[in-house]
């Protein structure tokens, strides 16, 4: 979309061409040393980057080889003035013409792949894979599906993938981020301001997209200024809301409370220092603690039990128009009946649901992206869809897909530090969105900052150091 709606602004397709083929050959000539190349092009335009990047690649004096999909009649527009410039043999496509090679620039399909790749293309992908032969891609790794990440059939990892202008939601969405091994952006002379003509709704998460909404500690502030969270504790799995509640405060929430049992509270009363423990036996003692509005953000799910109290509690918050997180059991205890929780949605509501929470309240297909998206139209509500990568996607069609999130963080209770984390932003003023964006990305900048052995109360621990960070960097304008 980019590339057509800059060519449509004056710039000439040939010139975006010959800049994407030339940085190919430059991420080339800085990964790897002089060795036999193999290019693979397809018949399309991403065949074409394939003759740019062959003929930069020769002419800095690389042995280098370019086999074509399809004959050379069959190219059309810049893709065939291109290859008219490659001024050299052009070899049918072979899975022999693998012996001998040392590198493949695969250029066979890039954003025009319309069905899974076959014959003789899909035979070569799968021998450069088994033979382990390292791949640059051009745009995406041939066979993969830019928009949802998704393989079409056979794909050859890259150990790099260049692509132009913006990255596209395959290189960022799984498998697709394995597949595309690093990806370089490369700016082909496509201008900024072609963004706001497609006007993009999906982003990869980073803090340009949140930081001027990043609520820092006013010089003049008070406690009362930074929010209250309402953590709504279990009976018997304690741990979960403490997490919650001690994420909420190391994010900055000004206070936090823990609603707790009787038959609990002595629990959290003894383990919670900062963080205050109110008595709240049923629906009613609940709807009390809120009836005092500074408890602007709350947090249900945690350990709080698939069960009758647990909806009344959701439905009870929701009925005071509270922000408000839903997590875990608060998420499943709505199995039987989703919609009587999406018609109680009215104000900011956060859903955190992994893949299988997920699924107990939303029956929708698609890629990850598509399902996020479709479940916050549907609910209302943001939708964080938990994973690798992680969706943030909101009803109005925007949506983040974070790529920060190591994998130690698959340990318990880091959902309920995420949780914590939301409600904390929210409590000091950050729209709903915003919060969940900012909080997906501190939590996975904290599992990588603290690294291999992880749990899940290291997160709260570990996170003004992130802070910290983000706070310089943010008075230095990142981008
Ligand atoms: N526009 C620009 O200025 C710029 C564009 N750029 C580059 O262009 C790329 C997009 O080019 P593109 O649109 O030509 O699509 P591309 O991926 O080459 O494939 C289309 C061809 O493949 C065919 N085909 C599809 N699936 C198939 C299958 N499974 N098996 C067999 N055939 C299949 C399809 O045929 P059809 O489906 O019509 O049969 C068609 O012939 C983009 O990724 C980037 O690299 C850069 O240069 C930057 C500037
Ligand atoms: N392989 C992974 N890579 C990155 N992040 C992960 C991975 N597995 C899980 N996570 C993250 O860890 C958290 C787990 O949350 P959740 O499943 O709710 O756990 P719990 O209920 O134990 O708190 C989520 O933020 C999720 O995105
Ligand atoms: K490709």
């Amino acid at each position: 979309a980019a590339d057509s709606a800059a060519i449509a602004s004056g710039i000439s397709e040939m010139a975006l061409m010959e800049a994407a083929g030339s940085a190919v050959a430059n991420a080339v000539g800085a990964r790897w040393g002089k060795r036999p190349v193999l290019v693979l092009a397809g018949p399309g335009n991403n065949g074409g980057d394939g003759f740019v990047a062959a003929r930069h690649l020769r002419d800095a004096g690389w042995n280098v080889r370019i086999a074509l999909l399809g004959s050379l009649e069959q190219l059309s527009g810049v893709a065939a003035r291109q290859a008219a410039l490659w001024n050299d043999e052009v070899l049918a496509l072979s899975v022999y013409l693998l012996d001998g090679t040392a590198l493949v620039v695969d250029a066979l399909f890039g954003a025009g792949l319309t069905r899974p790749i076959s014959g003789v293309a899909a035979q070569l992908l799968e021998a450069v894979a088994s033979r382990g032969i390292p791949v640059c891609a051009i745009d995406v790794p041939s066979g993969l599906d830019g928009a949802s990440g998704q393989p079409q059939g056979v794909v050859a990892r890259a150990d790099i993938t260049v692509t132009f202008f913006r990255k596209k939601p395959g290189h960022v969405l799984m498998p697709g981020r394995l597949l595309c091994g690093e990806v370089i952006l490369a700016d082909i002379g496509i201008p900024d301001r072609v963004l706001s003509q497609i006007d993009p709704a999906v982003f990869e998460n980073s803090p340009v997209l949140w930081m001027n909404a990043y609520p820092w500690p006013h010089i003049d502030g008070h406690k009362y200024q930074r929010g209250h969270v309402l953590v709504v504790g279990g009976a018997t799995m304690t741990g979960a809301a403490r997490l919650s509640a001690l994420a909420s405060a190391r994010i900055g929430a000004g206070l936090v409370t823990v609603a707790a049992p009787d038959s609990s509270w002595a629990i959290y009363a003894a383990a919670l220092t900062s963080i205050m423990v109110q008595r709240v036996n049923d629906v009613s003692m609940l709807d009390h603690l809120l009836s005092d509005d500074r408890k602007n953000a709350v947090v249900v799910g945690p350990g709080a039990g698939v069960s009758h109290s647990t909806r009344e509690y959701v439905l009870a918050v929701l009925a005071r128009k509270r922000a408000v997180v839903l997590d875990a059991d608060a998420i499943s205890a709505f199995a039987a009946d989703p919609q009587s929780l999406f018609n109680a949605i009215a104000g900011p509501c956060v859903l955190t649901p992994h893949e299988g929470e997920f699924g107990r309240l939303f029956n929708v297909n698609g890629d990850k992206l598509e399902r996020a998206l479709m479940a916050a139209r549907r609910s209302g509500a943001v939708l964080v869809l938990k994973g690798a990568d992680t969706i943030v996607a909101a009803p109005d069609g925007r949506a983040v897909i974070n790529t920060n999130a190591p994998p130690d963080l698959a340990t318990g209770g880091t959902g309920d530090v995420l949780a914590g984390f939301i409600a904390g932003l929210v409590a000091q003023g950050m729209p709903a969105f915003d919060a969940a964006a900012a909080a997906v990305w501190l939590h996975g900048e904290a599992a990588a900052l603290f690294g291999p052995g992880l749990i899940s109360e290291d997160l709260p621990q570990i996170l003004p150091r992130v802070l910290r960070r983000l706070k310089r960097a943010t008075r230095h304008d990142i981008s």
